[in-house]
């Protein structure tokens, strides 16, 4: 396939059309998975409440059942006490129904209601005297009682599928008695870098090498978003060897395959060919900035992408374009990426007609209201500034001077942890 074949600088309202529209013929394997290990994975099938919330009624409160119809018919005088209910205890052993509907039976809050009761008085509005019960507060019938099904009706939907877990959830699911669900399959990644200059960290670097940082940060961004990592060794820029590489992906059962570096103009750039001859090119370069060469296409099965070496634009790149594709994948097209507006608190000039990711830090003002600076220097080599950072923020294609005090676009860093645990 010749590049004249395949779209080449399209703008980013196209290139990501062509991602989403990639992503959302995609689907991952399902899975059932232990509770403890559900945050942020995706359910597979809506969660039916198989038992009622409470399934039984309950006191509210510590203080004393007793028979509201009872204690109206002896105006509101003492009660004798019967034994007490503790939560956990069924009543089957206390005292008859009608025997009980004449006393006060101690509760705690969550015992069962003692049959033949049908109201709770709290203990702070009442009194004992003479092993007799002295209420000295009006009382409402059915007051403090919470209903069997009150909170859940047995075969509710509490939760539709196509939903991340919470925390929360994870507590909603444990109170129905429920210990493993179905959800899908954390999407398979490929991660591989390429470049003749890159040395692992801990290793020694010699003049005109670097060290090796996208591996670790690209695999915690890719971690982070619920993704299952396979790091692969750093390849050389070497045509044959990055061509049966490709030939492995190709027959592999990856969802997707990020590779970094190589994209470019490069006398050694060779992600492109070779994205060319063996699976689908859809698009080459975009007009971003950083992240311009970005590469995007099928091998076998899986979705590629080809990021820029530089690694802020390998960042980038990954926030823009591979976020929306996994959450697209985990059917969440609707999400995200999640976009706030926030008070620019110094001017900045952009001499070009791209779109720009600029690394900002964002705070939360007293008033309520989001306020976000420049990070630095915004080279695209300038890890640093990524480190610094707490999200992007966006300049439109045709927007060039922002003046200090004009409300911009920032995409919090944060959202990408939704899917990861
Ligand atoms: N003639 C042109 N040259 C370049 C263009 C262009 O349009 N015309 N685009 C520039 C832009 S923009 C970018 S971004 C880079 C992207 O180039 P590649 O994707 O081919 O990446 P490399 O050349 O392999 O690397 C670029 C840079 O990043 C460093 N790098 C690569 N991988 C890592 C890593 N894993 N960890 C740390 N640093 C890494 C690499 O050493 C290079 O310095 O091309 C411009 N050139
Ligand atoms: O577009 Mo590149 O990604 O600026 O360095």
């Amino acid at each position: 396939m010749s590049s004249a074949e395949y779209p080449q600088s399209i703008n980013f309202s196209q290139a990501i059309k062509t991602v989403q529209q990639a992503a959302s013929s995609m689907s991952l394997q399902l899975e059932w998975v232990d509770l403890s290990q559900a945050l942020g994975r995706v359910l597979a099938s809506s969660i039916v409440a198989p038992i009622s919330i409470p399934e039984f009624d309950c006191s509210r409160m510590d203080g004393y059942a007793i028979n509201f119809d009872h204690f109206n018919s002896i105006n509101h005088g003492r009660m004798k006490l019967s034994s007490p209910v503790f939560a956990g205890i069924n009543q089957s052993g206390c005292e008859q129904a009608e025997l009980v509907a004449t006393m006060a039976t101690p509760v705690m809050t969550g015992a069962l209601i003692p049959a033949g009761t049908d109201t709770v008085v709290m203990k702070e509005h009442a009194a004992v005297e003479g092993g007799e019960l002295k209420i000295d507060q009006p009382v409402i019938k059915r007051q403090n009682i919470r209903q069997a099904g009150s909170d859940i009706k047995k075969g509710q939907v509490v939760l539709k599928k196509n939903h991340a877990l919470s925390a929360g959830d994870l507590g909603l699911i444990a109170s129905l008695g429920l210990a493993q669900i179905e959800v899908y399959s954390k999407p398979k990644v490929a991660l591989l870098m390429t470049g003749d200059e890159l040395v692992a960290p801990g290793q020694p670097c010699s003049k005109g090498q670097v060290y090796d940082s996208n591996s670790m940060m690209l695999s915690k961004l890719l971690e982070q978003m619920g993704c299952q990592v396979y790091l692969h060794n750093i390849l050389l820029d070497d045509e044959t060897l990055i061509d049966s590489q490709f030939k492995r992906f190709h027959d592999d059962d990856f969802d997707l395959v990020v590779t970094v570096g190589g994209v470019s103009m490069g006398d050694k750039d060779w992600l492109p060919f070779a994205l060319a001859s063996n699976g689908k090119v859809l698009f080459h370069k975009t007009h971003i900035k950083p992240g311009f060469p970005l590469l995007v296409g099928k091998l076998g099965q899986a979705l590629f992408f080809g990021l820029p070496g530089n690694p802020v634009s390998a960042f980038t790149t990954l926030f823009q374009f591979v976020y929306p594709a996994v959450l697209c994948i985990n059917q969440l097209s609707k999400q995200v990426p999640l976009v706030w507006r926030a008070e620019l608190l110094q001017d900045y000039s952009k001499k070009h007609m791209k779109r720009e990711f600029v690394r900002g830090h964002y705070n939360m003002t007293a008033a309520g209201g989001i306020e976000v600076v420049v990070c630095g220097g915004q080279q695209s080599s300038r890890v640093q500034s990524i480190a610094e950072a707490n999200c992007l923020i966006v300049f439109n294609e045709s927007q060039q001077d922002v003046k200090q005090g004009e409300r911009v676009s920032i995409q919090p860093f944060s959202q990408l942890s939704y899917l990861g645990a």
